[in-house]
């Protein structure tokens, strides 16, 4: 297991995002997309990071800002090629956290076959709260997660109901590229994502574990 140092150095820095899509059958159904059949997976760059006391930025390009809130897994030991059964020794812990999406971008993008990075990657497109030590989530496909608008609910989801577990999401990246300490995994969204406009404040929790506020701004 990591130590707690090098640890709290990377999650201040930020490492590779990495972010599952499609993982709840709801949120796919109301995009109007497939379930997959193997985990659909995207990358944001560390700077996509904001922590609280920052705002989300909308980009200049984006018309139609949305919020999706996610389970974040933070890998704690390198992981390269494990399989299910020893994927979770490599967890050091959990964040919530925002998967901040141009939806009007990303259509686009989707229409023309382009990547999803414009849609996915601009600079505060990942909010996250304060870590939370694995030993404090005991199972975390036992979780609600929720997030409000402006003190208005829109999604409360069970992390139950993930389509791909957790296991077999370190297992099938680290497959793909090594996972290294620091790296973060967004799990997906459940359903009820949705616009938000300059001065909203979204608030969202991981029960009785973790809350975190932000606040949005326009940037151009
Ligand atoms: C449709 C999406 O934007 C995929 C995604 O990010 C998700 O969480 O699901
Ligand atoms: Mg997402």
């Amino acid at each position: 297991m990591a130590s707690s140092k090098p640890l709290s150095r990377f999650w201040e820095w930020g490492r590779n995002i990495v972010c599952v899509g499609r993982n709840y059958a709801e949120h796919a159904k109301e995009m109007g997309s497939a379930l997959p059949a193997e985990p659909l997976f995207f990358l944001k760059p560390s700077s996509a990071y904001v922590r609280e006391g920052s705002p989300i930025e909308r980009p200049y390009y984006c018309r139609e800002l949305h919020h999706e809130v996610e389970l974040g897994v933070l890998i704690g030991r390198r992981a390269r090629a494990v399989p299910q059964d020893t994927a979770m020794e490599h967890v050091a812990g959990y964040a919530l956290c925002l998967d901040m999406t141009a939806r009007d971008t990303q259509k686009h993008c989707k229409d023309k076959g382009l990547p999803w990075t414009l849609a996915k990657g601009f600079g505060s497109s990942c909010p996250v709260s304060e870590f939370v030590p694995k030993e404090k989530i005991p199972d975390p496909h036992k979780l609600r997660i929720w997030l409000k608008v402006n003190g208005k609910l829109r999604q409360e989801g069970d992390t139950s109901n993930m389509i791909f577990s957790i296991p077999y999401l370190i297992s099938y990246i680290s497959h793909i590229f090594t996972l290294e300490e620091g790296d973060l995994i967004l799990t997906g969204s459940p359903e009820g994502v949705g616009s938000v406009e300059a001065n909203d404040e979204i608030e969202a929790g991981i029960r009785d574990v973790v809350t975190m506020k932000f606040k949005v701004q326009s940037k151009g």
